[in-house]
């Protein structure tokens, strides 16, 4: 039976398909390789403390639209405001809301890297990440073959991205141990299920050797999951939904860290 990661993954190559129509991957080379250099996301998520991946995300497949987000660059800033290390950009459309509009939006409106977050199983995807600004992609274990994520991670470092590879399991970890990965982000959320358990992340942190960045992803939904996190070992957190339905996006930020920051 298709699970909900197989249906995400056909509808965003239906729309890849599209994309390379009016773009075709020459052009998106060319973009890619003109565009503005990238950040170094990797070294700025080893700084001490709790780094923040701070998400813009307007719906999810577990719980549809999250927030109208009127304004994806005024977020944005706040998040960087707020002290966030990075501003993550969900730019799949069919599930997540997302385009990459918001990610044009984004760059433009903050100093701090950037990443695209998408379901990518193209190399066409990364070029276009890049030709958009991203300094960091998001590569899904469970979305590639192995040969497909060693040969995406190689890529993204040839254009200077950082590649965050995310994990779900023991054996994904082991895969992405195996390609090398320098940024490895434990989700969660099972994408086959959708289901947060939260102990993810203590159960397989100590499979993730410590010369890597260790990510928490999902399901933070406030300053004691930060601290937890961060005290299991989390070089970072990256928080979606938590960040979008509140009210004060700088001020829930900057409590994250500081939370992070005392454990
Ligand atoms: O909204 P949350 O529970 O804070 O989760 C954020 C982020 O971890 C989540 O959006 C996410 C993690 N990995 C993904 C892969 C694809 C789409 C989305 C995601």
């Amino acid at each position: 039976m298709a699970t909900v990661l197989d249906e995400i993954v056909a509808g965003v190559r239906e729309d890849l398909a599209d994309a390379v129509a009016a773009t075709p991957l020459p052009e998106v080379q060319r973009l890619a390789r003109a565009a503005a250099p990238p950040l170094d996301a990797e070294a700025a998520l080893r700084r001490p403390g709790l780094s923040l991946i701070a998400e813009v995300k307007r719906s999810s497949p577990s719980k549809g639209a999250l927030a109208a987000i009127a304004d994806p660059a005024a977020l944005a800033a706040d998040y960087e405001a707020g002290g966030a290390t990075a501003v993550s950009v969900l730019t799949e459309r069919r599930r997540f809301g997302g385009s990459l509009d918001d990610l044009d939006a984004v760059r433009r409106a903050v100093g701090i890297p950037v990443l695209r977050k998408d379901f990518m199983v193209e190399d066409y995807q990364l070029f276009e990440a890049r030709a958009h600004g991203a300094d960091i992609i998001l590569l899904i274990v469970a979305a590639l073959e192995q040969d497909d994520l060693v040969r995406m991670q190689a890529l993204a470092r040839d254009l200077g991205m950082t590649a965050l590879v995310e994990v779900h399991d023991e054996a994904e970890t082991a895969r992405a141990v195996d390609a090398g990965a320098s940024v490895i982000g434990v989700n969660a959320r099972n994408l086959k299920t959708l289901a947060v358990d939260p102990d993810t992340f203590g159960s397989l942190a100590p499979f993730v050797p410590d010369s890597c960045v260790k990510v928490a992803e999902s399901g933070v939904s406030g300053p004691a999951d930060a601290a937890r996190y961060a005290g299991e070992g989390a070089d970072a957190v990256l928080v979606g939904e938590a960040l979008v339905r509140g009210a004060e996006p700088r001020r829930a930020a900057h409590d994250l860290i500081a939370a992070g920051a005392q454990s």
